[in-house]
C-alpha cells in the first residue's frame, strides 16, 4: 500500500480497517454526526487544512447535523494510499472533536 499512484483493490481497502468508511463506486465515503453546525464547520476547516498539507482533496458536504466526506484519487480514478492516509487523519479530527461516524461498520 506504499505507492501513492497505485489503485487499491477492495480487499486492500478492507485490510486498512477504517471504521465508519465505506467503499462506494470507487470512492471511500463516510458520514459524521456533528450535532451542532459550528462543530461541523470546525471539522470541515480541520479537514481542509490537512487536505492542503497532503495536497490531496476530498469532496465535503456540510449540512446540519452532519458532514459527508468522499475520497478518491482523481488521477487514477479510484482509491489509493493517499485516500487511506487522509481518511485516517479525518477520523482523528473527528475523534478530537467528539464527532462520530454514522455507523461503526468497516469498509
Ligand atoms: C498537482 C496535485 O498534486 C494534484 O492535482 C492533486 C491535488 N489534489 C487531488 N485530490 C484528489 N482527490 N485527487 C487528485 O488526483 C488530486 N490531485
Amino acid at each position: 500500500m506504499s505507492d501513492p499512484k497505485q489503485k487499491l483493490t477492495p480487499s486492500e481497502i478492507a485490510d486498512a480497517g477504517l471504521t465508519g468508511w465505506h467503499l462506494v463506486e470507487e470512492t471511500l465515503t463516510a458520514q459524521f454526526a456533528t450535532k451542532r453546525f459550528t462543530t461541523g464547520l470546525e471539522f470541515v476547516n480541520r479537514i481542509g487544512a490537512s487536505a492542503e498539507e497532503a495536497d490531496h482533496h476530498p469532496d465535503l458536504t456540510l449540512t446540519y447535523p452532519e458532514v459527508a466526506v468522499t475520497l478518491s484519487s482523481h488521477d487514477v480514478g479510484g482509491i489509493t494510499s493517499r485516500d487511506i492516509d487522509l481518511a485516517r487523519v479525518i477520523s482523528e479530527h473527528a475523534e478530537e472533536l467528539g464527532v462520530s461516524p454514522r455507523d461503526g461498520n468497516r469498509s
